[in-house]
């Protein structure tokens, strides 16, 4: 009954399924009978009511009865919910993968109803299709797969993308997640295996953002690997060869760029889990040229910039004071320095100094210890970070994470590492001492396992009045006496959808700085004084689809402040221009898909 009352909820909650991102009315189809049943994107399997299996010739091919949209979507929870009891007390990987292929297997099957559970259950199905499980189904990809989804373009198809491109079915694409598969999440070179994290994060586009499934495509471009083990498993789907290098890397993305772009010139290109070195030079290479942007930098950096002016309020301090926040960071690949730069960024705003006085509260780590000016080989993207050791307060080059905390007593800490536990209990105990009323952990990395610290230790040794975010969800901490430690998640889910959004909706050739500012912006705008007192710097994921609109509403007006948005189908550069802020809101829900049947009308 419950399940009913909840489908009738998200009903009345649901906006318009008008969507310019995707189509509105009824919908045409150019396939009929069984092809119908095997494409995702129309089946409604027992769905189909008898007018539409008469028109297109599916009678017969399915039981007589036709079964309602609310009894399916019942269907399938009350299978997943059995899945839940009847794996209770199996070992977490064993249960999230059997979750993933059930979800997976309606994926493939109905695209209309998987949406649907995912929106209605987003807090629940998200660590499943998104991290931390994502990263389980990358591991074991090659295992796990059945059915291709997205495309894959490989060293071996050099000189033939602008041919393959045309052999995606959709006529639109609004979005494209593109991975090279070299760092995903904290896991390492992974390979074509990394192909999970672009169906994952387009996932979240349409849950969050309201992209329409058959307008996204995930990508996997399929350079080679480094990972010795998988070039030496039989089960490995990728080519067989070492990644390659320098300007032969270039041009394989140079030529998917091209082609993409040929053929979907209004497209969005976003970068995802590519090593340090690629997603800084990608980043530069194609930011003024196309319409991209680099996840793991930039919707990285607006979502911890985000967190930590929501520390600032927490701490009862005016936003003024971010400029006295002293930050240590660590991690310094492509998500550290993201959110270095940016932080910078806003403290330059703040303080209206320029941007290179402004680093002396900002620490940076990478495994080698503090990154100093004496450091040898001294990254050219870090060097703006390196400390200077007349700053260093007493430190040294190399100095340990434990050394840093200790010296510093930094009113953050916070880690995107990639590697599990750094925050220990000595580095979590020393952060009692640091010099705020209420310091910020916030262990960023993913996986769950590659997390620097849990949450129960990060309250258990770092004290109770300290605020959490990690990058994988965790479950509120008891702190006894009725005292609950809140766990937020801070991740780039709550930003790259509405950058997308936004970017599409404005008709933006490109994604500015100050887009993505904007975002951020709107974001750490988005929690009250109260939910931040309390500790909660970030929304809950079940309002997902609000903070989107509200992230891409910013972003349409940022592009529209620049003079950057050419408009959307039927609204022009003008419209938007004169588009009141709360109008601008709107029209992003306007745009945002909705899953439901619609009627489908063949033609040949
Ligand atoms: N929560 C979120 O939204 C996001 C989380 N991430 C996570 O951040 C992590 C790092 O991502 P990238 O920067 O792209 O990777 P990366 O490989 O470019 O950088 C990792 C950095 O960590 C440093 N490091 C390694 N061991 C360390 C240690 N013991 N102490 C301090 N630093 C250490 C490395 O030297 C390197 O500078 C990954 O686990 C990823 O999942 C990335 C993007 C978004
Ligand atoms: C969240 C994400 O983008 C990452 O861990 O790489
Ligand atoms: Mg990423």
């Amino acid at each position: 009954m419950w399940k009913l009352a909840r489908f009738a909820a998200s009903n009345l909650r649901r906006s318009r399924r008008l969507f310019s991102v995707g189509v509105s009315g009824p919908c045409i189809v150019h396939k009929r009978g069984a092809d119908i049943l095997h494409d995702p994107w129309f089946n409604k399997d027992t769905g189909f009511p008898l007018s539409e299996r008469d028109r297109l010739g599916l009678r017969g091919l399915l039981p007589p009865r036709v079964i309602s949209f609310e009894q399916q979507y019942a269907r399938f929870m009350e299978s997943y919910r059995s899945l839940e009891r009847n794996t209770k007390g199996q070992p977490d990987g064993i249960v999230s993968l059997a979750k993933w292929r059930m979800l997976n297997r309606l994926h493939d099957r109905n695209e209309t109803l998987y949406y649907r559970v995912l929106i209605d259950n987003i807090k629940d199905f998200a660590p499943i299709i998104y991290t931390p499980t994502v990263g389980l189904v990358c591991q074991n990809y090659s295992g796990l797969f059945r059915r291709p989804r997205g495309m894959y373009f490989s060293a071996k198809d050099k000189g033939e993308m602008m041919s393959m491109i045309y052999n995606w079915p959709a006529q639109q694409v609004d979005m494209i997640v593109l991975t090279d598969g070299s760092r995903i999440l904290g896991l390492g070179d992974l390979g074509v295996q990394g192909i999970g994290i672009p169906i994952g994060k387009l996932d979240m586009y349409v849950a969050a953002a309201g992209f329409n499934p058959q307008r996204v495509l995930p990508v996997m471009l399929d350079v080679g690997t480094n990972n010795q083990k998988l070039l030496e498993d039989r089960l490995y789907l990728g080519i067989r060869q070492p990644r390659l290098e320098g300007e032969e890397y270039l041009s394989i993305v140079d030529e998917f760029m091209e082609a993409v772009f040929t053929r979907w010139p209004k497209t969005i290109v976003q970068f995802e889990d590519f090593q340090m070195k690629w997603a800084f030079e990608t980043l530069e290479r194609y930011r003024t040229k196309f319409c991209m942007f680099n996840d793991d930098i930039q919707g990285t950096a607006g979502v911890a910039l985000a967190g930590l002016l929501g520390t600032v309020r927490a701490q009862g301090r005016p936003l003024s004071d971010f400029v006295k926040q002293k930050i240590v960071v660590a991690g310094a690949g492509s998500a550290g320095l993201g959110v270095l730069k940016m932080a910078a960024q806003a403290v330059s705003r703040m303080s209206g100094s320029n941007e290179t006085t402004v680093k002396n509260q900002f620490f940076l780590l990478d495994k080698d210890g503090l990154i100093t000016k004496e450091r040898k080989n001294l990254d050219p993207a870090a060097a703006p970070f390196a400390k200077d050791l007349a700053d260093a307060e007493g430190l040294k080059e190399g100095s340990s994470l434990i050394e840093v905390v200790k010296k510093v007593k930094p009113d953050v800490l916070l880690g995107l590492s990639g590697v599990g536990g750094v925050f220990n209990e000595e580095v979590l105990k020393a952060m009692r001492e640091s010099s705020s009323s209420k310091p910020a952990i916030f262990a960023m990395s993913n996986p769950t396992k590659n997390a620097e610290c849990t949450a129960a230790d990060a309250f258990k040794y770092g004290g109770e009045n300290i605020v959490f975010a990690s990058g994988s969800p965790f479950e509120n901490v008891d702190l006894g006496n009725g005292k609950v430690g809140y766990v937020n998640q801070a991740n780039n889910m709550y930003l790259f959808p509405g950058i997308g959004l936004g970017a599409v909706l404005s008709g933006a050739r490109f994604i500015t700085d100050g887009m993505l500012q904007a975002a951020a912006e709107r974001l750490a705008s988005y929690m009250t004084d109260e939910e931040i007192e309390n500790g909660i710097l970030f929304p809950s994921i079940n309002s997902i689809r609000d903070i989107t609109a509200e992230v891409g509403a910013a972003v349409v007006r940022a592009a529209v402040a620049e003079g950057l948005a050419e408009g959307h189908g039927d609204v022009g550069p003008k419209d938007l221009k004169n588009m009141p802020k709360e109008e601008t809101v709107a029209y992003v829900k306007r745009n945002m898909w909705f899953p439901e049947y619609s009627p489908l009308v063949h033609e040949k």
